[in-house]
């Protein structure tokens, strides 16, 4: 491991400070980190009590991500000199250090301190009413982001995820306090607690949401089964989820924090993918027939199941998705209506063909701002068998490497994308369906032991998550912009999630005890996006009185006007008339049928719609009046020489916002980057200074175009 790298997991964790106590110690990788003692903190200088609980968490952390390290005896050898010790933090190293050298091996960690002096049998129950932990704030947020108080819910109960024969204690719904990063190292940020409602848990969720978000959960496999892992998540009804994480006190005592959280769905081990894609891509597939877009992506740990769930070969969501696309193109209504078939990855940031020799690829938006693949192979397909021998080709070329955790891991994102288009005009679009398996991030980035190639690809692939992350928040609270072009992934997507669109993420668990981290990361970035779509759902629903303000395409204002100022040349009259088909009328029998049929239907712009929504409603007589006022006083080729300025101006306009749309994103991305990996503060300041100097300049310019047209205006008004 690179002496930066170590740094890096140092500072990750706010222990920074300590570097050269380390690194004179000899310590400069997680092998060296996993073998101190806790007596070896003090020798190290790390001597405040936050400091030395950071420390012991990040070596807990190490050891679980690398059970390997556990065996290794404390080959450092660090051990305290009669007549000296490391300095506390921030005073410096010492200039001559002589540290023994011989190898002391750590202490047996038991017998463990048992909590308030007292033996605990198995069976023992103490229910710790007056310990202040139980008046820890629970984790749950309530709709309006007030914590609320929970009864005393610690407990000591018997402990099932340790079973080594000792007696711990299980913190029910405890705070998961420090939030872990991606690295599964604490950041320097408080967690955002997991949120959720109690009584809507107990209720379905609604197939028919924009953003939906479920988990699944896969079941111990045979290697982690011999090694008598703990399976630590337990699925409690259809909705809720409970990780029982173990972990261990400073004094060495061990314990567990059981973390909830509530999804749209949650699968359990024993769930087979076709109750996995009643609940997930059916939804979708009768959506795309509607005439929208849509994407079902797996979200979730190296070996988790994201591509047994999206992808497998013979009952993967995209076959059974297929099977019912395939069904329904044959009904006389869907006759005039053909599937196209494209097959892609995203790796290391370029697009490749896995239908046609990995040939490489753009994406291109096309004047009605769908993303278009350029040069993609696409088959028309209208059998399974077809689509598995087509998949199955397009598989053996997908870039894969050997991570630990899996041996066909996948280090790319692999789309497999559904359009349905008109078989009599191919370029005339009609829905369009996503399955994306995304590639595992977590053993790249950050291995000590892995290459140049799989770590440049571990950073790829975070920046791809973290942007999709981005995305799916700015979407899902309805911000104007969200930074589609931070990565190629979000690019290809884009259509996906603007305009009439639906998602559906499903995040995938592993069980056993090792990965626990890995696994909160996982529900907490999935449980962020449901927390947003909570809040959007809440917010709506107060808006529920004002129907007359709604505009039918179901954008709210801002993300309409984000989409229309992304349209960059739109202001020709011809773009301006974008068009979605709305055939729903033919779709009745098939959709009560299926009983999941959306009752507002509120998802389709009309055909008006977006020039409407530009539109100031005007009265019949005001509008009259005028016409007769501007005959009166403008000649046609004034008013065409002012349509055209306009006209001119608006395209300015237009990539001013443009350009303000990738100034913000770049800013946010950065800015919520650092927060959520723990960053320096300088490097947002930064940034930010940089984004609102250039933001001025663009306001300055923006301000120029409309003070022109405001000038020609005003003389108009003086005659
Ligand atoms: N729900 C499940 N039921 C049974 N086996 C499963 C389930 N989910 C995953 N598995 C098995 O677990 C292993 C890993 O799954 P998979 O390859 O889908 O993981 P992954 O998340 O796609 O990993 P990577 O990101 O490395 O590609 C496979 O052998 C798969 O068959």
């Amino acid at each position: 491991m690179s002496a930066s790298l170590f740094l890096e997991t140092l500072r990750r964790a706010d222990l920074e400070t300590y570097y050269p106590n380390f690194s004179t110690a000899g310590i400069n990788d997680l092998r060296g980190l996993a073998s101190l003692s806790f007596q070896d903190y003090s020798i190290l200088g790390v001597t405040a009590t936050e400091d030395r609980k950071r420390l012991f968490q990040l070596i807990q952390t190490i050891k679980s991500e690398y059970p390997q390290l556990n065996e290794t005896p404390n080959v450092y050898g660090i051990a305290p000199r009669p007549d000296f010790t490391f300095p506390p933090r921030n005073q410096g190293t010492p200039a001559s250090l002589n540290l023994q050298e011989q190898n002391i091996q750590d202490p047996p960690l038991g017998p463990r301190r048992v909590l308030q002096g007292q033996g605990r049998g198995r069976s023992t129950m103490h229910a710790l009413a007056t310990s202040n932990r139980s008046r820890i704030p629970s984790p749950h947020i309530t709709n309006h982001r007030q914590l609320i108080q929970r009864p005393a819910v610690m407990q000591q109960l018997q402990n099932e995820a340790f079973d080594d024969g000792e007696e711990e204690e299980i913190m029910v719904n405890s705070s998961p306090g420090r939030r872990l990063n991606a690295y599964g190292v604490p950041s320097r940020h408080q967690s955002r607690n997991n949120s959720y409602s109690g009584p809507k848990s107990n209720a379905p969720s609604n197939l028919n949401d924009k953003i939906r978000v479920c988990v699944r959960k896969r079941p111990l496999n045979q290697k982690e089964l011999a090694g008598s892992q703990k399976d630590i998540a337990t699925v409690a009804g259809s909705r809720t989820i409970h990780i029982n994480e173990p972990k261990q006190k400073v004094d060495l005592t061990k314990y567990v924090e059981q973390h909830s959280f509530i999804f749209d769905d949650v699968f359990d081990s024993d769930a087979n993918n076709e109750q996995v894609y009643q609940r997930t891509a059916l939804p979708l597939v009768e959506y795309i027939f509607r005439g929208g877009k849509a994407t079902c992506f797996a979200y979730g740990q190296t070996g988790s199941g994201k591509t047994y769930t999206m992808l497998d070969g013979t009952h993967g969501l995209y076959v059974l998705a297929a099977r019912d696309i395939f069904a329904l193109l044959q009904q006389p209504d869907w006759s005039h209506l053909s599937a196209y078939i494209g097959f892609y990855e995203i790796y290391q940031g370029h697009l490749y063909d896995l239908l046609n020799k990995r040939k490489k690829l753009f994406a291109r938006e096309d004047g009605k701002k769908n993303v278009v693949i350029a040069g993609l192979q696409e088959y028309a397909i209208d059998n399974v068998e077809s689509l598995m021998q087509v998949f199955d080709y397009g598989n053996t070329i997908r870039s894969t490497g050997s991570t630990g955790a899996n041996e066909d891991s996948s280090r790319s994102h692999a789309i497999l994308q559904v359009v349905l288009k008109h078989k009599k005009n191919k370029k005339k679009f009609h829905g369009k369906l996503n399955f994306i398996d995304l590639a595992g991030s977590e053993r790249g980035a950050d291995r000590g032991d892995a290459d140049q190639k799989t770590r440049m690809e571990g950073a790829e692939i975070n920046k791809s998550l973290l942007a999709l992350k981005e995305c799916i928040r700015a979407l899902d609270q309805d911000k104007r912009h969200a930074p589609f072009r931070q990565s190629k992934l979000t690019q290809v997507l884009k259509d996906s999630f603007v305009g009439n669109s639906r998602t559906c993420m499903i995040a995938t668990i592993s069980p056993n005890q090792s990965n626990s981290e890995h696994t909160l990361n996982t529900l907490r970035y999935a449980d962020r996006v449901k927390e947003l779509k909570a809040e959007r759902d809440r917010a709506e629903g107060a808006a529920a009185g004002s129907e007359a303000t709604q505009d039918p395409s179901g954008l709210n204002e801002e993300l309409r006007i984000d989409y229309n100022n992304d349209l960059g040349d739109i202001v020709d009259d011809e773009l301006l008339d974008i068009e979605f088909e709305n055939e729903q009328d033919g779709l009745e029998p098939y959709f009560t049928k299926l009983d999941i049929r959306d009752p507002e239907n509120d998802y389709f712009p009309s055909s008006h719609s977006r020039t409407t929504s530009h539109a100031e409603p005007r009265s019949t007589e005001s509008a009259q009046s005028r016409e007769k006022k501007s005959s009166l006083k403008f000649t046609t080729k004034e008013m065409d020489d002012f349509v055209k300025k306009h006209r001119h101006s608006l395209r300015d306009l237009s990539d001013s916002a443009k350009k303000e749309t990738k100034l913000l994103a770049d800013f946010s991305l950065v800015f919520n980057g650092n927060n959520d990996m723990g960053g320096a503060p300088e490097d947002s300041v930064k940034a930010f200074e940089d984004y609102y100097e250039k933001l001025q300049d663009l306001l300055g310019k923006k301000f120029e175009v409309i003070q022109e047209l405001l000038r020609t205006i005003n003389q108009f008004s003086q005659r």
